[in-house]
């Protein structure tokens, strides 16, 4: 007579809290089935009930800013100190403005043995006497610059960015921005998804370079939005990521790791760049909480591996 081992067929129960429009892209059924074949019952949530009558979970995955949603978190995860949390709140908000985000980068200790990764030259414009008085005031940086509103929480307008070419371009901005200098990059921005011990780097479409001399006959700003997620034939004129050639892999993995370490989150990206007059400088220019996975090839295992981690795991 053959033991039957229980532990192979135990199941977990994982709960998500998400906006429905991140339901409909991120909750496909071939996620489910996948999950569901290795022993994962994803279970949506809903954020506006209790969860104690919505459990038992062995782990929340959530990406919700609303008041009602976080008591509700809090009050269960007090109650239920043993279902893992992807991730705490707290630690989520340091990536809602785009100065503490990149600070993470400046404190990395990276080895690399042929490469730098560093964040782009930026400042914060509270209101715009900052730079009305005077010539430099609060302004180290060299034109363009690359406008972004301080609060990257997940609203359209926080990602209405602006190229501004002069002192100008800057009186029509809304405050607080961050203005970053514009780094020429030869038009591709390079993706590092990380959902935990899960890394994978793709490339995407981004502005494209600005020549000195085309610098010359530029002034004010200009608007755009969201351009890597453009395909080829709707953005610009750039395009031609293919042939290009992808960050080391030691740089990858070493980059996911140490961010994940030192923001203490699980799922995220990096937007990476690589300095067009130097291609061993690498910058990092955006971080995301919980994003668009499901441009991933394969995201269904990536997801998947991701979890079983974490409900095998004995964090709680
Ligand atoms: O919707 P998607 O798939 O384009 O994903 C968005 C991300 O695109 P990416 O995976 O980096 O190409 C997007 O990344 P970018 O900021 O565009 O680099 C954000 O993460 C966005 O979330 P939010 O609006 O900042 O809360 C993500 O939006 P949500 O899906 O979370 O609403
Ligand atoms: N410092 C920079 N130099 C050159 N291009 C940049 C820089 N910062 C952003 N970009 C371009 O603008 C896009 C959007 O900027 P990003 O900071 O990623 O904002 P969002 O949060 O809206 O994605 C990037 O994907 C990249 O194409
Ligand atoms: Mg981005
Ligand atoms: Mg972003």
């Amino acid at each position: 007579m053959s033991l039957v081992v229980a532990s192979q067929s135990e199941r977990y129960r994982v709960g998500y809290a998400l906006e429905t429009k991140k339901v409909a892209t991120f909750i496909q059924q071939s996620l489910i089935d996948y999950a569901n074949n290795h022993g994962i019952d994803l279970i949506q949530i809903d954020p506006t009930k209790p969860l104690l009558q919505q459990g038992p979970f062995r782990c929340i995955i959530h990406k919700l800013y609303t008041q009602q949603w976080i008591n509700h978190l809090n009050q269960f995860s007090s109650q239920n100190p043993s279902t893992i949390v992807i991730d705490p709140m707290e630690r989520v908000s340091r990536l809602h403005n785009r100065v503490s985000m990149l600070e993470a980068v400046t404190k990395l200790k990276i080895s690399l043995q042929n490469g730098t990764v560093e964040v782009p030259k930026q400042v914060v414009l509270n209101e715009s006497k900052d730079f009305n008085e005077g010539e430099e005031v609060g302004l180290d940086l060299k034109f363009p610059v690359i406008a972004k509103p301080l609060v990257a929480n997940g609203t359209a307008t926080c990602h209405e960015l602006f190229l501004v070419f002069d002192r100008e371009g800057l009186r029509e901005l809304s405050f607080p921005v961050v203005l970053q200098e514009f780094v020429n990059h030869g038009g591709v921005v390079f993706k590092i998804y990380v959902a935990g011990n899960q890394v994978d780097c793709v490339k995407r479409k981004s502005l494209t370079d600005i020549p000195e001399e085309k610098l010359k006959t530029l002034n004010g700003l200009v608007p755009f939005s969201q351009i890597s997620n453009l395909r080829n034939e709707e953005g610009g004129d750039g395009g031609g990521e293919d042939g290009i050639e992808m960050p080391p892999e030691s740089l990858v993995t070493e980059l996911a790791k140490g961010l994940r370490v030192e923001l203490g989150l699980n799922l995220f990206n990096v937007d990476v760049i690589r300095d067009g007059n130097d291609p061993t400088r690498y910058l990092v220019i955006d971080i995301n909480y919980f994003p668009g996975y499901a441009k991933l090839t394969s995201y269904e295992t990536f997801i998947t591996n991701f979890l079983l981690d974490i409900v095998h795991s004995n964090a709680a």
